[in-house]
């Protein structure tokens, strides 16, 4: 059996990797991790999910114990306290966090030494196919071609462009030749020539209750591709991030992804 413990674990997807720890039967919840000074603390976590063992309350994020893998989809602060701990005390950690800067990359690859991580964007299998895709469509069209991504998500992200959106075209960037932060396009509304065909413009949407949609344009003279990934429920990332957290469990301290544990690469 593979103990989890989530952090963030009265966020929404906190909540989610809860139901899909109990959905899966390799999978057991050892505990739910919330900041040291939420309210939640010591409350049985079943008031809120009842897919939670009756046993288990909400408890204190810096008391880790008891638990194989550690699952991390809050904040990047929240994150940057997560590693520290799970280096700490030596357990695997999973990883989805988005809105990651550079140092925090920086971070993750240094405690990957020591332990085993799987850091994703996104962990549903479609997005991780649309990542192969993308890399064909990029290089089978000519010259004459123009990239964009559009994300659409609910009105409580935070993060802009979503960290899949990046994702994807950073995979269309490798597979052009192209260092991404030279050819991202990000804001067009004082740029007054035309656009170059050696970049990528991302646009964002933001409202309600939008799980989470991405969209690759590939636009040339006469014809148009569209490849879009639509998630529609949250159980989705979360059965992909219980399924990672299995795979982790006896592997060597490295840096993974979500292709790796799908085997796509
Ligand atoms: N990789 C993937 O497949 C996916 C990634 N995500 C990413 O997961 C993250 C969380 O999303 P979501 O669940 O919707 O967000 P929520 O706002 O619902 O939940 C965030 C959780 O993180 C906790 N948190 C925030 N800041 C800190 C901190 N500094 N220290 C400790 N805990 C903290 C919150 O606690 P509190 O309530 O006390 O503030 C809450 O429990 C986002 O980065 C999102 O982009 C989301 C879906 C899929
Ligand atoms: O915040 C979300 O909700 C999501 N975040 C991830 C991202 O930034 O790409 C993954 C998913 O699209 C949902």
């Amino acid at each position: 059996m593979n103990r989890i413990g989530v952090f963030g674990a009265n966020g929404r997807m906190g909540l989610a990797l809860i139901e899909a720890a109990h959905k899966n039967n390799h999978t057991e919840l050892s505990a739910a991790y919330v900041r040291s000074s939420s309210p939640l603390l010591n409350i049985a976590v079943n008031q809120l999910n009842s897919a939670a063992p009756a046993t288990i309350n909400f408890s204190d994020e810096r008391n880790v114990d008891n638990t194989d893998v550690l699952i991390d989809f809050t904040l990047p602060a929240g994150m940057r306290e997560h590693l520290k701990t799970a280096v700490a005390q030596n357990i695997p950690m999973v990883i989805g966090t988005t809105g990651l800067n550079d140092d925090d990359m920086l971070a993750l690859q240094t405690a990957a030494k020591q332990i085993p991580i799987v850091f994703a964007r996104n962990y549903s299998v479609g997005v991780n196919l649309l990542l192969n895709l993308v890399q064909t469509a990029a290089t089978k069209f000519g010259d004459d071609l123009d990239i964009e991504i559009f994300e659409a998500h609910h009105r409580h992200k935070i993060d802009a462009p979503s960290g899949t959106a990046l994702a994807i075209g950073e995979a269309i960037a490798d597979a052009k030749g192209w260092v991404h932060d030279e050819v991202a396009v990000f804001d067009r509304s004082r740029v007054e020539t035309e656009k170059s065909q050696n970049e990528i413009g991302y646009s964002v949407l933001r409202g309600g209750d939008i799980v989470g949609e991405h969209t690759a344009y590939f636009a040339t003279s006469g014809e148009r591709l569209e490849l879009t990934h639509k998630a529609s429920s949250r159980m989705t990332f979360a059965l992909g991030a219980v399924r990672a957290a299995g795979w982790l469990k006896n592997k060597p301290a490295g840096l993974y992804d979500m292709q790796d544990v799908l085997d796509l690469k």
